[in-house]
């Protein structure tokens, strides 16, 4: 089993079958890959759970060659076992069949009574050559099993889930432990995908990491391996002026939101955060704030006199913002710096019906950062969440973090993220303004509005997992400084 940083690839199952085919022309068998991925589902299973009666169902592709080979070494093993294979095992051919003959013991067919008497089931009916909806006496088998609510382990995918995208094609049984191969595929991660798979166990089957060299493989599961080596990390002789100014503008009503993205500024390491605000309120905020410099600003071009410092060098605007021509201006004023700029919540929507006005503003480092309904308001795209996130960021020419329990970064040029260490406690009023904040306090400390968006992301979703229940948006900026320390030892511990 491995699960190192360089296994943070992902592979489509289009990708996953180049992978495999490269592997067996450089030289690996297709029986030594089937076999490897077979023992490996045994021992998964085998370390996971306690020996039970279990039922091994086996479809009619290479899935089903990886459930003869789990079968036989759980068998060997002392396990009492059934194999119950659906479709007419007469046509089994390649791989699959020499494994399927080895298998000494009886093959039931596969139906709903198959369960009868198990405490365990084996999902190897079809993983990455699924190529339409379950239908008929699959679905049929699929959904007893659904009903059955017996522990899954399933081969590769859970039978039915497109590996692609992470969204069943038809019926699902959601498994407890799913063991893939090589590298996991986008389905592991996005929802509902990533409910469905359980725990996702990633085995090494031989498949040498060089065939990826060969492959346009762009999809990464977020980690620190991926960006920890630009962290920006102050040097010794660092001053302020060295680690970025950040502006954080503040909307008239509510206070809360900027205040919220400018202290993520601060603690993310930005070496100087204003939150300029509006004029008619900016006592209160000045009233709540201590290391960010609050600037009054005089609304409708309040925003380019303070942008008119150089040295404020990353901007964000959207947190409280509200849906008028003001924020309209303050996007338009930020964006025309050409500087590093966020924009969040109500200055995407403020675009809603010019979607296109604010993409002829883009010219500069941008970071877009909706949650669904945000994006629905500006893109009309469609497929899995990779490829909207993907389609918008080619479209609006920003980076954009499509936020959510598997929130996707995507860049212009193509590469993306999927985020998974981010716990459902995010889910709650405010968290967006940090995060928002977060994007642009790395921005202004010089890193690349990707860069800024993974490792932003990937840290939000660490304070919050490792503060735990009971989270509210206020308790994420001081949860930060946890996170860091752990990095930079992480950091250390890379470059000793
Ligand atoms: N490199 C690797 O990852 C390895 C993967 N292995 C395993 O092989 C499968 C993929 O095998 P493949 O034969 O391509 O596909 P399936 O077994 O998923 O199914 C193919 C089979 O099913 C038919 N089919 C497709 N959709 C449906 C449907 N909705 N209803 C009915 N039938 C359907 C299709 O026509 C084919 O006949 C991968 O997941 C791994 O488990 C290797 O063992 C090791 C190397
Ligand atoms: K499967």
């Amino acid at each position: 089993m491995v699960s190192s940083p360089s296994c943070t690839t992902l592979l489509t199952p289009a990708q996953m079958q180049a992978a495999d085919r490269a592997a067996i022309n450089a030289g690996v068998s297709g029986l030594a890959l089937m076999e490897a991925a077979g023992a490996a589902v045994a021992n998964a299973v085998a370390a996971h759970y306690r020996r039970c009666p279990i039922v091994v169902l086996c479809g009619p592709g290479n899935n089903g060659g990886d459930g003869f080979v789990a079968a036989r070494h759980l068998r060997d093993a002392g396990w009492p076992l059934r194999l119950a294979y659906w479709g007419d095992p007469t046509t089994i051919t390649g791989d699959a069949a020499y494994f399927a003959e080895r298998w000494t013991g009886q093959i039931e067919a596969a139906t709903p009574a198959t369960l009868a008497g198990a405490e365990l089931v084996i999902d190897a009916l079809l993983g990455a050559g699924l190529s339409r909806g379950l239908e008929g006496s699959l679905a049929a088998l699929v959904q007893a099993l659904a009903d059955s609510k017996l522990p899954i382990c399933a081969v590769d995918v859970p039978t039915g889930l497109d590996g692609a995208s992470g969204q069943p094609m038809g019926v699902v049984a959601p498994a407890e432990l799913t063991v893939t191969f090589f590298r996991k595929k986008p389905g592991h991660l996005l929802m509902p995908g990533r409910q469905l798979c359980g725990k996702v166990v990633l085995a090494d089957i031989g498949i040498p990491a060089t065939v990826l060299d060969t492959m346009d493989a762009q999809v990464s599961e977020n980690h620190p391996a991926l960006w920890l080596d630009r962290y920006p990390w102050p040097t010794l002789d660092a001053h302020k002026y060295q680690r970025g100014h950040a502006v954080v503008v503040g909307g008239s009503i509510m206070a809360g939101a900027s205040r919220l993205a400018a202290m993520a500024c601060a603690r993310i390491g930005a070496g100087l955060v204003t939150l300029a605000a509006p004029q008619d309120v900016w006592p209160i905020y000045a009233g709540a704030l201590t290391s960010i410099m609050v600037q009054p600003m005089a609304d409708p071009d309040g925003l380019a006199d303070i942008l008119s410092d150089a040295r404020k060098n990353a901007i964000v605007v959207g947190p409280g913002a509200g849906l008028g021509q003001t924020t309209r201006r303050h996007v338009e004023q930020a964006l025309a710096t050409q500087r590093a700029v966020v924009l969040d919540a109500d200055a995407i929507s403020v675009f809603a019906a010019e979607p296109q006005a604010l993409f002829r503003l883009i010219d500069g480092p941008c970071v877009l950062t909706p949650h669904d309904g945000e994006f629905g308001r500006l893109f009309s795209v469609q497929g899995s969440k990779l490829q909207r996130a993907s389609q918008a960021a080619r479209l609006s020419g920003a980076v954009i973090v499509l936020k959510g329990a598997d929130t996707v970064v995507a860049a212009p040029d193509g590469r993306c993220v999927i985020n998974t260490n981010a716990p459902p406690d995010l889910a709650t009023g405010g968290t967006g303004d940090v995060l928002a904040g977060l994007i642009a306090g790395l921005m202004a400390q010089g890193l690349s509005p990707y860069d800024a968006g993974c490792t932003a992301v990937w840290i939000h979703g660490e304070a919050a997992r490792l503060f735990g229940p009971g989270l509210v948006s206020e308790d994420l900026p001081p949860a930060i400084p946890r996170v860091l320390r752990r990095l930079r030892r992480r950091a250390e511990a890379r470059s000793a």
